[in-house]
């Protein structure tokens, strides 16, 4: 593991524009890049250290010995490797990659270090391969070849991930590269923007592809010459932030500066991402552009990467230069692990043991008795050991077999139960039914959309076990035109499967796992296909089972809920009919105590009379009124709240008009009563007693009717305010119902979406089933492959043992010789 090298180049405060070249103010000390105060001192905390901070006098020599350099002799050795320009507009990315006529930049060094260092290594043969593409407008361009507008990227097992119709051009030496990137560069875009007269508004990635073996020389040492090391180096010039604001964009410009600074931000997440400590990382949004997608082994993958944040020194870019910043201080934390890609193929594995026993049988030649003697029991040893690894092997085949069967048996167990599973999600054709029936806001459309994503889930589509990013070359001597086109682009792996693929791991390429003398390292099965191995997918299974429990746990609630909530509606509607009844008794004892105060008016009495006969209209049309707004409540709910103040309203009305009409005729008693006391005065002493006797007599039954009227008035009004205390309670009732019913349709929407998600999971889970599936098709095939291997193998060994017993029994007569000419010549020595 490593951690990617990031370095920040300040520019020159060259007038790109006048008005904004304004001096510089930023100093850099060794590593380290500070901001100034307007005194010239810096100011504490804006102060960035990086592994090189390079000033505006640093030449993109010096660039390219301390911080590229490494990385482009690591590519030769086999290494993939990527440097990359990150910076604000005008702020010299540009002129570090491309660099000038007297100061070439890092593509062209790198090109010229290459053939170099090639010419160098005279033990090794190279191949290479380079391809020049651009990303503009979020397409990419072949550079190289005009007509290959649009490609896409693919990502496969052999290749990992590449531009599909990218031409790749091979070369032979450095001047042939730098024409094709100068033939390419004029079809790169550029365009004038106010920052830069001519602003790189697409970002550029030329790639070299560096094949190598050995050269075939038939030496006798350890190597094998057939070992093939394949190395990707991307150069990379990013199009540069920028604000729209500066640049003065518009019409194509601003497009260009909306893709540019998208795809930066893109970039910019990923970095953030990959500089969280591993734990809090999750998910990598390498998907998010086409910039991020290719520089996806570059990034935290199986690569060594620098990056030169280039900034601008004026006061006026402190912002930008700040994030500039920010975004290398991240970059920094982020690791890589490159590792280098070999691929050994059968025949380099059997040559490098040939080479082995052609160099013991020279030992064996040229050696006295004793070590000859040793040598053969290091052999015999060593061919008990072979064969102890060939049993090993045996047996190992035989349990993966075993496993193979089991797991193979786990998946028809799993397959059975995410089919019940799903059959099990989705509802059942009378549950919807019910639920619809019973008041349920589930809509139609509601219910046809969740069939239809239903059947969307169910096409399954493939994503391949992982690989690594190294292609197989098992035939590589026979196909040195090899075509990046690729063979097929179903087998793609997703993205966590790439990710793990490139943590240092390379590929699993035909038997080699089994060969001792295999320098790299392979996939274990289970790491070949991250998150599906068959534990993770019984978990995965069982999380779902248990998910859907608890759905059905809580439809199973909400069912319950649902049934109170009606239960509650039913007797909030009959509190309208009840208060109707109340108030056509209301009605009655009303008519009667308006009858009962009729009779007591004498006759005669107009006033008192049509008084009473007003009240009683207005009091029955008020109770009539109340009625038949209760009798319309009681068939809509929805008018309920608000007829309550109406009625209320006439309720008040009718207690006034009657507590008027009870104090008019207490009045008119009054006012009787002192008449009737002035004609008492006035009339004769003999009626006196019998006058006065009838007349308290008949002022008693008055007051009496009177009490008893106040008495049912009382009992009217009460009962009128127990009506009105009950229409309040039923209004709050029904305001928390409804807020009840809001908070269910909105937990039976969060239902359905979970359920829908479920239902997504489930037919990943099927994805991932069938991948798994395939998997192990293809892993059968690979274990009979490695079976038949063994039984070559097995054949060979047993050639072998043939042979090294000929030898033992060879080397036991020239050893019995050698004894007995020793012995001739010790019995001669002796005789003389
Ligand atoms: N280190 C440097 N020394 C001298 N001149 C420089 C240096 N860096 C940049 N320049 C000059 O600054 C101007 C802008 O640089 P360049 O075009 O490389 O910027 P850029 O970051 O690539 O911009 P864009 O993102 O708009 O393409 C050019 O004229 C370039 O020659």
């Amino acid at each position: 593991m490593e951690k990617i090298c990031v370095a920040v180049r300040v520019r020159p405060p060259v007038a790109v524009s006048q008005e904004i070249s304004n001096g510089n103010h930023w100093r850099v000390e060794d590593n380290h890049i500070s901001l100034l105060k307007s005194d010239g001192t810096p100011i504490s905390g804006v102060t960035y250290a990086f592994d090189h901070v390079f000033d505006e006098s640093c030449t993109n020599a010096r660039v390219y010995e301390l911080l590229t350099k490494d990385i482009i002799h690591a590519a030769v050795e086999g290494f993939n490797g990527t440097a990359f320009a990150y910076g604000q507009t005008s702020s010299g990315k540009t002129f570090t990659m491309n660099g000038s006529e007297t100061d070439p930049g890092i593509i062209h060094r790198a090109v010229k270090d290459i053939f170099n260092k090639i010419q160098m290594m005279s033990d090794r043969e190279f191949l290479i391969r380079v391809s020049y593409m651009e990303i503009y407008n979020e397409e990419i361009n072949d550079l190289f070849a005009l007509e290959n507008q649009k490609l896409q990227i693919h990502e496969s097992l052999e290749r990992g991930i590449f531009v599909a119709g990218l031409r790749e051009e091979i070369v032979n030496n450095a001047e042939q590269v730098l024409e094709l990137i100068a033939a390419g560069e004029v079809n790169r875009h550029f365009g004038e923007t106010n920052m830069n007269v001519r602003s790189s508004r697409s970002h550029t990635i030329f790639r070299m592809v560096i094949e190598s073996k050995e050269k075939d020389n038939n030496s006798s040492n350890y190597s094998c010459g057939d070992a093939i090391r394949v190395s990707v180096l991307n150069l990379v010039d990013l199009a540069g932030s920028e604000r729209i604001a500066k640049t003065g964009a518009g019409g194509v410009r601003l497009k260009e500066g909306k893709h540019i600074n998208k795809s930066l931000m893109a970039l910019g997440n990923v970095i953030n991402k990959l500089s969280d400590s591993p734990k809090q990382r999750g998910h990598i949004p390498y998907r998010d552009s086409k910039l991020t997608r290719i520089l996806q082994p570059a990034l935290g993958g199986n690569a060594k990467t620098s990056i030169i944040c280039t900034v601008a020194p004026e006061e006026v870019h402190v912002d930008e230069t700040k994030g500039t910043l920010q975004f290398a201080s991240r970059a920094k934390r982020i690791t890589n692990c490159a590792q280098v890609n070999e691929i050994l193929t059968d025949a380099a594995l059997l040559k490098r043991q040939k080479l082995e026993i052609e160099e013991l049988r020279k030992k064996l030649e040229g050696s006295r008795a004793e070590v000859l003697e040793q040598e053969i029991l290091k052999l015999r040893n060593d061919m008990l050991k072979y064969e102890a690894d060939r049993e090993k092997l045996e047996m190992q085949l035989e349990e993966e077999r075993k496993s193979h069967k089991e797991r193979d048996q786990r998946i028809r167990e799993q397959q059975m139960r995410i089919d019940n599973l799903s059959s099990l999600v989705t509802f059942p054709e009378h549950d919807r039914n019910s639920v619809q029936n019973s008041g349920s806001q589930f809509s139609k459309e509601e219910i046809n959309d969740s069939s239809s994503k239903e059947d969307v889930f169910r096409t399954p589509s493939f994503k391949a076990a992982p690989n690594a990013f190294v292609a197989k070359r098992s035939n590589y001597s026979r196909r040195t035109d090899y075509s990046p086109l690729p063979d097929t682009l179903s087998n793609v792996a997703d993205e966590e499967t790439w990710l793990k693929m490139n943590k240092g791991y390379i590929a699993d390429l035909d038997s080699i796992q089994m060969t001792p003398a295999r320098k790299v390292q392979s996939f274990p099965l289970s790491d070949m296909t991250p998150g599906l191995s068959s534990d993770d997918y019984r978990q995965e299974v069982e999380n779902l089972r248990r998910q859907l429990e608890l759905i059905t746990e809580e439809k199973n609630e909400l069912e319950e809920e649902i049934s109170e909530l009606k239960q509650e509606a039913s007797v909030i509607g009959e509190i309208p009919q009840r208060l109707c009844k109340s108030v056509a008794n209301c009605k009655e004892i009303f008519k009667d105590i308006l009858l009962t105060l009729q009779s007591f008016v004498p006759d005669g009495e107009y006033s008192t009379t049509k008084l009473l006969s007003s009240t009683s209209e207005i009091g029955i049309s008020l109770l009539s009124n109340l009625e038949s707004y209760l009798l319309v409540d009681k068939d809509n709910h929805d008018s309920f709240p608000r007829n309550d103040s109406l009625v209320q309203e006439h309720c008040k009305v009718l207690s006034e008009s009657i507590r008027g009409t009870i104090t008019s005729l207490v009045a008119s008693e009054k006012l009787a009563i002192q008449n009737k006391e002035v004609e008492n005065t006035i009339c004769s002493c003999d009626y006196k007693d019998s006058t006065l006797e009838g007349e308290t007599t008949s002022k008693d039954k008055l007051s009496y009717e009177l009490d008893s009227i106040k008495e049912k008035y009382n009992d009217l009004e009460k009962k009128l305010d127990l009506n009105n205390q009950l229409l309040e309670v039923s209004r709050e009732k029904y305001t928390s119902l409804e807020r009840k019913l809001q908070l269910l349709k909105g937990e039976r929407d969060s239902l359905l979406e979970t359920v829908s998600e479920s239902s997504q999971k489930l037919a990943l889970v099927k994805d991932q089933k069938e991948n798994v599936l395939k998997d192990l098709n293809s892993e059968v095939r690979r274990r009979k492959d490695l079976e038949e291997q063994i039984k070559q193998f097995s054949v060979a060994f047993a050639s072998r043992q043939r042979s090294f017993t000929s030898f033992q029994s060879e080397f036991k007569s020239k050893i019995e010789k050698l004894r007995s000419l020793d012995t001739v010549s010790a019995s001669k020595s002796l005789g003389c």
